[in-house]
């Protein structure tokens, strides 16, 4: 069936879908990383894009910012059979410990979001990433000898809202940055039975209007992008790769 967002039609979009916001960002993984890529849809500015990585079929979808965009990419990709979703975002960093462009693996997304909460009807719930994507994205930053770090995020709706203060009392409670969709695609993918990780490049201080220089991020981005490919891969060739329930 055709979705409303997402116009792929059956069979498009592959079982593991990377998951950036920026379309710009899909296009140039796409182009960059996967091997025959042809783009299925465009509707929106949701890029998405299905090639294969080392044989292993890839899409890149676009979210878009924000939970309301991500939910909606996250659910609309469950039905046309995606069963791993990993998003390669960017992040604020609420710690002097994330340098600048360094990789963070989320275990879970704090849920500081509207999304989320009307998904829950108000109920307390923990979105968190997959374990198994998870341990393979940390294994591929070690293989990869990517600079990163493993724990919590948290997800926001209000981008300008948030204050080095604000960042400071969050990291104290262990949240090594900002972003604005991991809660919502960890908690679709919960629901729908999906895998789902994410993995963000530091862009900026939380408050810090000064971005890390393009060609450092660049870096980032890059690293990222090659460590969530290379769990991919080591997720496909996993005995228990496929969907899962938990
Ligand atoms: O770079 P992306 O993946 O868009 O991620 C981050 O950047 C956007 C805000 O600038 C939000 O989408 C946030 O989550
Ligand atoms: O949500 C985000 C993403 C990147 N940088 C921020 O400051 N916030």
């Amino acid at each position: 069936m055709n979705q409303i967002h997402v116009r792929a039609q059956p069979g498009e979009v592959a079982p593991y879908v990377l998951l950036p916001g920026d379309p710009n960002r899909a296009r140039l993984i796409a182009e960059t990383y996967l091997q025959g890529a042809r783009e299925y849809t465009s509707h929106r500015q949701l890029l998405g894009f299905t090639g294969t990585y080392q044989g292993v079929p890839v899409s890149v979808q676009t979210t878009g910012m924000g939970c309301p965009s991500a939910a909606i990419v996250a659910e609309e990709l469950s039905r046309l059979g995606a069963k791993t979703l990993i998003r390669v975002g960017t992040l604020g960093g609420a710690t002097p410990k994330v340098a600048p462009a360094d990789l963070v693996i989320a275990t879970a997304a704090v849920p500081n979001d509207g999304t989320t909460r009307q998904l829950l009807g108000g109920a307390p719930y923990a979105p968190a990433a997959s374990f198994e994507v998870v341990e393979a994205a940390v294994q591929a930053a070690r293989r990869l000898e990517a600079p990163h770090h493993v724990g919590l995020v948290m997800t926001e709706d209000a981008f300008y809202a948030s204050t080095p203060e604000h960042a400071r009392l969050w990291a104290s409670r262990g949240v090594l940055g900002f972003e604005m969709e991991a809660s919502a695609i960890f908690l679709v993918a919960a629901q729908r039975g999906l895998r789902a990780g994410c993995l963000t490049a530091c862009s900026n201080d939380i408050g810090d209007p000064q971005l890390v220089p393009d060609d450092v991020l660049a870096a980032g981005v890059d690293r990222m992008v090659r460590v969530a490919l290379e769990a991919i891969v080591a997720l496909a060739s996993a005995p228990s790769s496929g969907p899962v329930s938990g």
